[in-house]
């Protein structure tokens, strides 16, 4: 998949609306991240993209094709796969084990090459692992499905920023290879250096999107996309 675009998108849970009005595009080789308080709704986002959660109105495209009338597992089909919050490692199987339960007609195993520390530990129970090292077997379990879109949901969560640092770089790399990425990330700074394009979402709108790196550059411009000033970050961004 080339490009995966989200226009005018509303997703409800039950009968609460949380996002609303979301329209970005998501190209292949790029890292687009999606910054915003807690709460904005950017969980609900990816879990309606990945089609955990439906989609209420809008459209949401593969290279053109609607993608909201497909399943989750036709979507994964598609080459859409979700890394959740929260390190879904299975703790009582080994990091081989973790990766052979996704692995499906011999996509190659990019384990060694991204995270070679976590190649010397396969016959290691994850439950064993240091929580940066689980968030590296979520993560080589996502690409065990080669897939051409990767939503990551925050897999920093509980990890120090020095980790999250061997972890991001693995991401762009990923996107440098031609995969679209979606990340979700709590340290914007730290997402911003790898991001080609940045979205923030207030109270379930976009309130800014454009080039990551004047956000990088300036910690103000990015306290004012939080804060939904979008005139004043275009301005200064120009
Ligand atoms: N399972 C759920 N059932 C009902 N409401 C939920 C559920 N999960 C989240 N919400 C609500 O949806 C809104 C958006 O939550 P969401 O998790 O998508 O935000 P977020 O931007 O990912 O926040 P965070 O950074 O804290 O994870 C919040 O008001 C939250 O209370």
């Amino acid at each position: 998949m080339k490009e995966l675009k989200l226009e005018d998108v509303a997703v409800a849970r039950g009968a609460a609306p949380i996002v609303r009005d979301v329209t970005l595009t998501v190209p292949a080789g790029e890292v687009t991240v999606l910054l915003g308080p807690n709460g904005a709704g950017k969980t609900t986002l990816l879990e309606a993209v990945a089609g955990v959660l439906p989609i209420a109105s809008g459209r949401l495209t593969g290279d053109g094709d609607d993608l909201a009338g497909l399943d989750r597992v036709a979507r994964a089909r598609r080459g859409i796969a979700l890394v959740e919050q929260g390190r879904t490692v299975f703790t009582q199987l080994t990091v081989a084990e973790n990766l052979r339960v996704v692995r499906r007609g011999g996509g190659p195993d990019r384990t060694a090459e991204l995270f070679p520390e976590l190649d010397k530990r396969m016959d290691v129970p994850a439950g064993l692992l240091s929580g940066g090292e689980q968030q590296m077997v979520v993560l080589a379990r996502a690409l065990a499905m080669s897939p051409s879109v990767l939503l990551i949901d925050e897999m920093s969560l509980g990890l120090a920023p020095v980790i999250v640092k061997r972890l991001l770089p693995a991401v762009r790399q990923l996107a440098d290879e031609g995969v679209a990425v979606l990340l979700v990330e709590q340290f914007a700074t730290l997402a911003l250096e790898i991001a080609d394009t940045a979205h923030v979402l207030a109270g379930g709108r976009v309130t800014h999107s454009g080039p990551a790196a004047p956000l990088r550059k300036s910690p103000e411009l990015l306290h004012a996309a939080y804060l939904g000033e979008p005139g004043r970050v275009d301005e200064e961004g120009a």
